[in-house]
């Protein structure tokens, strides 16, 4: 299994002093420490210096941490910046608003704003369902983050959140032709968010939460579904749990086990691992044990977190305690929802023949799946890089395009199970393998298949406030 990550090249910005370095002397250490020089751009250049761009490319990361290491103690060098190609690829953020028609003259400035605009507002005025109509809200969605629990980095704030934020809009956009807006604000109080939210809501036609930390993000939840009328999901929770049971469902096909008999671990009991685990036990999983930094939880044990508590009373039926490495034992599932390397490989030879593991936490699996790929039934992570991403991005898009087109007021449960069969079955019997448990983002049938069977699920449980066209001689 390769692991093609991303940033294997940089691109060095350097002011070299030309009487003091030779070009040659650059190359020379470039090579030495294992890079290739794929590029040179003269950026200016004076009576005695230069200053160029040098793409260098190299298998390993440290490799070029090395060259970059080395550069600086290099006299009559200077490094400017180093930049790489993700680092470019966000220069100035990833995305941008554009009209959809162009103010050419005086009639269509009249039209798009004042006057004309004023007939449209009090068209919205008289009867507000015409937002829908007449506004962005019935295509647009806000991703909103407090960046608190941004990836598996933590809380790094809300500056630091944003190129996840914008990320995710470009994803729905790309994938759903949703229009996102990332909002990460500045306040990390439950009832501020929640104002903030309510308040910016009339805008939008649905709230995609994101890495909001637990157990936080619970109460704002379930708050904001209660007090909006348009659907709001938390994406590391709902998002997360569907594609995590499209992925089981799959898997478990592969290695011949039926999830009501699996032993099920799932460590990490916060936003995504709590979820996960109420959709595991809605499949019919019996044994299902969750671990934190407390270890197993256990309803003996009394937890600041009354989450845990109310999880422990649910969970783990034959009241298993210890750490991950004790309860792991003859474990047919592991799901880690937490961070990355706290699963090992001697971990992973005490569970069960052909176990399934799902190691999710982004950017760093809690193991690296090279490491037990020759001893695991089926393998899968949250990543882009490696082969069975299990990864919110397969649902996000494909639900909210289904919530926008029936105009729902919420997602319900119904609804996200939808999702997860119509993902499963992208993935034919033919083509499931170890390799192949889940169809990649880029499989055009994922969106549409969600969209399909998350609308009908919809209409059947009532929340479709519109039924989109090619529904209705159907139903
Ligand atoms: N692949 C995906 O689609 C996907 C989706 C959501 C979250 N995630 C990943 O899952 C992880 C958790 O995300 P979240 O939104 O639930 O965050 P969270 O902060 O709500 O939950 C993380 C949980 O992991 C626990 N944890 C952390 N370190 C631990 C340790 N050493 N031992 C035991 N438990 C530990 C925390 O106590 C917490 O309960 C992150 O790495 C995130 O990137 C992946
Ligand atoms: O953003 C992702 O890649 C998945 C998920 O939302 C996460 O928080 O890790
Ligand atoms: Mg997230």
């Amino acid at each position: 299994m390769k692991n093609t990550m991303a940033g294997k090249s940089i691109i060095l910005r350097l002011e070299l002093l030309t009487e003091q370095i030779h070009f040659g002397q650059l190359i020379t250490l470039i090579t030495e420490n294992g890079g290739d020089v794929i590029a040179i751009d003269v950026i200016q250049t004076g009576a005695n210096w230069t200053v160029r761009d040098i793409t260098v490319s190299a298998s390993e990361q440290s490799q070029l941490d090395s060259i970059v290491a080395r550069m600086k103690d290099l006299a009559g060098v200077r490094l400017v910046h180093v930049s790489d190609r993700t680092f470019l690829l966000h220069l100035g953020g990833k995305i941008e608003m554009k009209p959809k028609s162009p103010i050419q003259n005086r009639d269509d400035l009249s039209r798009v704003y004042t006057p004309d605009v004023a007939r449209v507002c009090m068209a919205i005025h008289e009867d507000e369902t015409n937002a829908y109509k007449l506004t962005i809200k019935r295509n647009t969605v806000a991703v909103v983050s407090d960046g608190s629990a941004v990836l598996g980095l933590g809380n790094i704030g809300p500056y630091a959140a944003m190129p996840v934020m914008e990320g995710k809009a470009m994803l729905f956009k790309q994938f759903a032709d949703v229009d996102a807006f990332p909002i990460c604000l500045s306040t990390q109080s439950t009832e501020e968010i929640i104002a903030t939210i309510k308040h910016l809501a009339p805008g939008f036609g649905g709230i995609n939460l994101e890495d909001i930390s637990s157990p936080r993000c619970f109460e704002i939840e379930a708050r904001l579904r209660e007090e909006l009328d348009i659907p709001v999901f938390h994406d590391d929770q709902h998002g997360t749990a569907v594609v995590l049971y499209a992925g089981l469902i799959n898997a478990l096909k592969v290695v011949g086990k039926q999830i009501s008999e699996a032993k099920v671990v799932v460590c990490g009991i916060g936003a995504a691992g709590m979820a996960c685990s109420n959709i595991l036990l809605a499949a019919g999983v019996k044994e299902l044990i969750g671990v934190d930094r407390e270890g197993a939880l256990v309803r003996t044990k009394e937890y600041a977190n009354p989450h845990w508590t109310e999880y422990a009373e649910r969970t783990n039926p034959n009241l298993r305690t210890g750490s991950l490495h004790d309860v792991i034992e003859g474990a047919d599932v592991f799901i880690g929802l937490s961070a990355g390397g706290l699963l090992k490989r001697g971990d992973v030879e005490r569970m069960a023949a052909k176990p399934v593991v799902f190691v999710m936490a982004n950017p760093t699996p809690e193991i690296h799946p090279d490491e037990i790929e020759d001893i695991v039934g089926v393998v899968a992570t949250g990543r882009s890089d490696f082969p069975n991403q299990i990864n919110n991005v397969l649902c996000f898009p494909g639900i909210f395009r289904a919530a926008l087109d029936c105009q729902a007021s919420t997602i319900n449960e119904e609804m996200k199970l939808a999702a997860s069969a119509a993902i499963a079955s992208v993935v034919t019997q033919q083509e499931l393998n170890k390799l192949y448990i889940i169809p990649s983002v880029f499989n055009q049938e994922v969106v549409r298949r969600i969209r399909e069977a998350v609308i009908r699920a919809a209409i059947q449980t009532g929340t479709a406030r519109r039924i989109p066209r090619e529904f209705r001689q159907t139903e």
